[in-house]
This record gives C-alpha cells, structure tokens and sequence, in this order.
C-alpha cells in the first residue's frame, strides 16, 4: 500500500489523477529552511525525505511512502509558503516579470530504503501592478502555496510561459515520480 505523506490536496487530486490507489498520512516533522540548505534542489529534496520519513508507521513496514516538497527559487532566495499577506506581496512584487524555477524534491521509502529526486521548471510571470496583486491577495489563494501563487488557480492569468513539468509546479512531478517508482520497483 502506498501512503501519501501529505496534507496537501494537490498531491492528491494529481495521484489520483493517474488511477493510484493510496491512503494519506500527512506528518508533521520539522522541516529544514534556506538557512539550513540554500541550493533550492537539495532543500526540497531533504525536506521530502523528512517528511517522508516523519509518516513511517514501524508497525506497517510494507508500506511504500511517498513525501514531497516544493518551494520557489529566484536570485539565490527561495520562497515557500507566505507567512502572511505582507509577505505574499512582497514574493509577488518580486516574481513579477521575472522568470524563476520551481523545485520539488520527491522522496520514496521503501523496506527502509530511501529513493529521491528533484524536479525543476521555469516559470515566466508577466508584469503585475501592485492593484493585480493586491486584488489577487484578496481572493486568499496565495495563502498555502509555494511563492505565493497557483499555476493551477487564479494565477494562471499570469503566466506567460513555462518550461518544464506543469505538475511539478502544482506539487507533485508525476513523470519523475513515475521514473522514480520504476527505479524502486513500485507499481503506482
Ligand atoms: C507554485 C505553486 C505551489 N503550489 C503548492 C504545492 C504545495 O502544496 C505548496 C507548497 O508547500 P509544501 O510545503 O511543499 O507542501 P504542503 O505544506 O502544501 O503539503 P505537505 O507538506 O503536507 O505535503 O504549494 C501550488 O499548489 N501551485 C503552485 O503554482
């Protein structure tokens, strides 16, 4: 039996997507900031181990679990969740017009054993006006999202272009995660 270690609804609307029969265990663990790791890749990837880990049932070990994480990088800074609505403006502000990457770090364990990888996409941003974002703010979308935006949401009115896995900016890479349960011998 898979298990999703996630509380996120993305995650699983897109395992869904693909006919995966699994159960959610979202956990809470303590997860590493910039301060700890700032290269954006390896972040996202120990934080999905982390995560990953932190859903171990050591009464269940036949379970496969699945973690993951995702946060925005642009010029050496990362951007996970806004803190507040401040905070969204001020990612907002400086995702405007810019192109940055999107990062999520997929974990798997299995019979103790750990699989991962990363996965980045570039996302362009067309040019917002503090009115755009500011009303943008006000629809609370921005609230639990990575860099304060939902390619999948209201936001998608302002991207101009992407170059990379779609889905692994919506929090869950489908591809590499198929190619990583290839390489653990899961079957999704
Ligand atoms: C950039 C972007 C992020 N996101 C989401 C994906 C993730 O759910 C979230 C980043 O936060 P995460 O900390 O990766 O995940 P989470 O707290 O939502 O869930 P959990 O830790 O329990 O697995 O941002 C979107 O939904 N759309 C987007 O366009």
């Amino acid at each position: 039996m898979l298990v999703l270690a996630s509380s996120s609804p993305r995650r699983k609307e897109l395992l869904s997507q693909i006919g995966c029969k699994f159960v959610c265990r979202p956990s809470s663990c303590e997860e590493l900031t910039f301060r700890d790791e700032p290269n954006p890749q390896k972040l996202v990837m120990q934080n999905a181990i982390l995560k990953a880990k932190a859903s171990v049932d050591n009464h269940h070990k036949d379970e496969i679990i699945l973690g993951s994480d995702t946060v925005v990088a642009l010029d050496n800074k990362i951007y996970g969740k806004p803190k507040d609505d401040n905070d969204a403006f001020c990612m907002l502000k400086n995702l405007s017009g810019k192109t940055h990457q999107v990062c999520t770090g997929i974990a798997l364990i299995k019979n103790g054993k750990i699989f991962s990888d990363v996965c980045t996409t570039d996302v362009t941003m067309k040019n917002l006006s503090d009115e755009e974002i500011l009303n943008y703010i006000k629809t609370k979308e921005p609230q639990d999202k990575a860099g304060a935006y939902a390619i999948q949401g209201l936001a998608s009115i302002f991207i101009e272009k992407i170059n990379g896995c779609y889905f692994n900016v919506v929090g869950l890479p489908l591809n590499c995660l198929y190619n990583l349960c290839k390489k653990a011998d899961v079957d999704l």
